[in-house]
């Protein structure tokens, strides 16, 4: 589809580092037919519009009120086929919540309208809430993980889409038979990608062993051995649960540690990401850190099927790459906004046993759910902010009254009051603590209008 070059006018504001959250109330930021950001200038005048090269015709589009451009979200773990079931977890805990609730649902998985149903809804929704990237997992089944491809680059979501792989510990009904055809479904899935997106523009396979449990020794050096075959990303579950972690001494007596039976299997890796990492040792972080794998920090998840609370702050102390993931349906919301904001608030519940110190700022959580989610999936030279050269993955956002209505109650507004006497930090905040996807105006990928709601003019 062809792009115009288009001039993106207002109130810009994005992480430049964990504590650098850069506000350009005047800003103007060319994008040009590829969605590539091709100028940015910090002192927009009306006047002084650039005149040459095709820019004269350039589309313009404008913010409105108490608006503003916002990279877009980067989900690093979300379960795309357990979106029927956010918000249906009772009081379980991960072992029991995959037999009861999981492993049924993705079964269901072999019905091909189905799951057209609930990826296209899902795909919609996480647009809709303004995530631009995400890190999929599908299911074991070829046909609807190829699928939930073609979605994404239908609907014009950058994502990696994952086809998952277990070989045990499931019931018969759920599972791969053998360590031969998991390489070989997922090969499957890997070629479907290669054809509908040869140079993995906008999707990419992504190999994915569910976690260890549920993976046979074999599989897992299988699993790493094509890792590093076709050089393509990795992404699996880590130290979640305490009694997952027992399990996993139980079924690899050998190995030191959780992470230390993915290093074992080459599946430890600069392009793997690691969800939840609630549990990890310093012995563990540090291997992560040697072997610079990436983590995905879960928080919502984490709540709600009371896995703990992981220590985001000694992880970026030490060095480690954190993103947020909203895992559905661990984690009850596909909202990036509200997982950004439960990030916060778990860090509140870690520092009250061990220091303020580990307090996440609006900023630094920001930050994790763009810029650090893009180090996370590998893409940090392409999305997560707002510099020349960048690709245009971004939402623009809008706080207050529509329309001038200061008076009225708007529902198309959300939640957000703005009194006009607030700082763009203060706006900011008000955004993470009481915003939601009504505040998510329009929302672009590679330049393309991917999602809009009604009232905006683009
Ligand atoms: N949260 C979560 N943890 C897992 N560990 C293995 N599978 C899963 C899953 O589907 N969700
Ligand atoms: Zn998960």
């Amino acid at each position: 589809m062809a792009l115009h070059k288009t001039l993106y006018i207002g109130p810009f504001i994005h992480c430049k580092t964990l504590n650098d959250l850069d506000i350009c109330p005047n800003g103007l930021i060319g994008v040009d037919e590829d969605g590539k950001i091709s100028h940015v200038s910090r002192d927009a005048k009306e006047g002084l519009l650039p005149a040459q090269g095709g820019w004269e015709h350039a589309k313009i589009v404008r913010t409105e009120q108490h608006g503003f451009f916002f990279p877009g979200f980067i989900d690093t773990h979300i379960h795309a086929s357990q979106y029927p079931n956010a918000g249906v977890f009772g009081n379980s805990t991960l072992l029991d919540w995959l037999n009861t609730y999981t492993f049924p649902l993705e079964s269901s998985f072999k019905d091909l309208e189905r799951a057209s149903r609930i990826y296209n809804r899902v795909v919609a929704r996480t647009l809709s809430h303004g995530t631009t990237t995400a890190a999929y997992y599908a299911t074991v089944h070829v046909p609807a993980t190829n699928l939930l491809a073609d979605i994404c680059k239908s609907r014009g979501q950058r994502a990696f889409v994952g086809r998952v792989c277990m070989d045990r510990l499931s019931p018969d009904y759920y599972q791969d038979e053998s360590t031969e055809s998991a390489v070989r479904d997922t090969q499957a899935c890997i070629d479907h990608i290669k054809h509908i997106d040869p140079e993995f523009n906008l999707i990419t396979p992504i190999i994915t062993p569910r976690f260890a449990p549920s993976c046979t020794d074999e599989t897992l050096a299988a699993l790493g051995k094509l890792h590093h075959a076709t050089g393509l990303p990795c992404q699996t579950h880590i130290s979640e649960n305490l009694q997952e972690i027992s399990l996993v001494k139980s079924l690899f007596p050998t190995s030191d540690s959780y992470a230390h039976v993915y290093d074992t299997a080459g599946l430890l890796t600069p392009k793997t990401i690691l969800a939840h990492a609630v549990h990890l040792t310093p012995a563990e972080r540090h291997l992560i850190k040697t072997r610079d794998a990436k983590i995905s920090h879960c928080p919502a998840s984490n709540t709600a099927i009371t896995s703990g609370r992981a220590k985001v702050r000694t992880m970026l102390d030490e060095g480690l790459t954190v993103g947020l993931g909203t895992d559905v349906s661990g984690g009850y919301t596909s909202s990036m906004l509200t997982e950004t904001r439960e990030a916060i608030f778990v860090s509140r519940h870690v520092a009250m046993d061990e220091g303020d110190e580990a307090k996440l700022s609006v900023e630094e959580a920001l930050y994790l759910a763009t810029r650090g989610g893009a180090k996370v999936v590998g893409l940090e030279g392409r999305i997560g902010g707002f510099e020349v050269g960048m690709e245009w993955d971004a939402q623009m956002v809008r706080l207050g009254a529509v329309g001038g209505a200061e008076e009225a109650l708007d529902e198309r507004a959300g939640l957000v009051e703005v009194f006009g006497e607030e700082t763009w930090e203060e706006k900011v905040a008000k955004w993470v603590y009481t915003g939601d996807d009504r505040n998510t105006v329009a929302v672009w990928v590679k330049g393309r209008l991917v999602h809009s709601r009604e009232g905006f003019k683009g």
